[in-house]
């Protein structure tokens, strides 16, 4: 069991549960320790799990917040620390690595600051990758890029079509919320998200009232929920188990047998990725928790402390594993 689990749980020993799945409540220690039965530490499994990984190509996958750097009210300054920034400059040099977030591909850019992995921003919607040049692409919301080192890349954006749609709903949303304390709507180009988790409980319920308005006016459009944040997307079948695939294809690896994806994660939007591995049976799935949830993954990290611990472990196992 690593540190943070075992401080956390000495100081948690008599705390109950009221709500089983709200992020922010104590932790009851006797369903996780017989959660982490189902989804154990990817710590304590990491022998096993690299056993597996031999003569494999392990590819990398990252959310952002809450798995690179903390949840915090303020989501503009969600920063990760230089220390895991280090850490996940050194797995990019090991593995072909990306991070998949809701956030804007240049919003995580600008945390991140990393060039040696790819971004995938707005759910998986803007998606920065090589450019595959022996794959025929449909080339439909494709545009080429160059990268600053001159790297030839491109740019998938599925949902552009819908931008001008996206920017109307926004300012509604803007208009309508503006006299609730506490609300928060970002921009995150190809979706968008209302922040609630500095807005009161007996204002919830307007909140709610003003969001499901403005969706009536947009009834294709998707609403979906994460950690104190409702998330509104574009009606097109494409979410982060989709840009996971489309970033294997186009490192030239989407229909490779020994390409083993490892994708870390903590919130719901991250179980389209997780349930991908799982239908796939390639990979691991690792959630990001430090309570009981229902998931897809098959392994579990308590928070970003131990996600830095794993990543370290991946780039010291690449340092000394005969392959390399
Ligand atoms: O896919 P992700 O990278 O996990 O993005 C999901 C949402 O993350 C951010 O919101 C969450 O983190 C904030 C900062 O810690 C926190 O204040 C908020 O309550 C969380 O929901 C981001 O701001 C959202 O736009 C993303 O949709």
């Amino acid at each position: 069991m690593g540190l943070p689990r075992v401080i956390a749980k000495l100081s948690n020993l008599k705390s109950v549960s009221s709500s089983t799945f709200d992020e922010d409540r104590n932790t009851n220690w006797h369903s996780y320790d017989s959660w982490l039965e189902k989804h154990p530490s990817a710590l304590d499994k990491f022998q096993k799990m690299m056993h597996g990984a031999e003569n494999k190509k392990i590819v990398v996958f990252l959310d952002y917040d809450g798995t690179l750097s903390p949840i915090v009210n303020d989501p503009d300054v969600a920063f990760m620390t230089d220390k895991m920034r280090a850490v996940v400059h050194e797995v990019g040099c090991c593995f072909p690595t990306s991070i998949i977030t809701g956030r804007s591909r240049e919003k995580v850019y600008d945390f991140v600051q990393l060039d040696n992995i790819y971004y995938a921003g707005s759910h998986g919607m803007d998606i920065m990758a090589p450019l595959q040049p022996l794959r025929v692409r449909d080339w439909k919301y494709h545009a080429k890029a160059v990268d600053l080192k001159g790297n030839k890349l491109v740019i998938y954006q599925p949902a552009n079509k819908y931008l001008s749609e996206i920017n109307q709903i926004q300012m509604s949303l803007k208009e309508k919320t503006a006299a609730i304390d506490g609300v928060k709507i970002e921009d995150n180009k190809f979706c968008m998200s209302v922040h609630f988790r500095n807005v009161s409980d007996e204002d919830l319920s307007s909140l709610e009232e003003e969001v499901k308005s403005v969706l009536e006016e947009h009834p294709h459009f998707r609403l979906t929920r994460g950690k104190k944040v409702l998330e509104i997307r574009p009606p097109i079948d494409w979410d982060k188990g989709h840009a996971l695939e489309y970033l294997l294809d186009s490192l030239g690896l989407g229909s490779s047998n020994d390409v083993l994806p490892i994708y870390i994660g903590d919130d719901t939007s991250d179980e389209d990725a997780f349930e991908l591995i799982h239908r796939k049976r390639q990979g691991y799935s690792i959630i990001v928790t430090s309570i009981p949830r229902e998931t897809w993954a098959s392994y579990s990290l308590y928070d970003t402390t131990e996600v830095m611990l794993f990543l370290e472990y991946l780039t010291k196992w690449k340092s000394i594993s005969p392959a390399s």
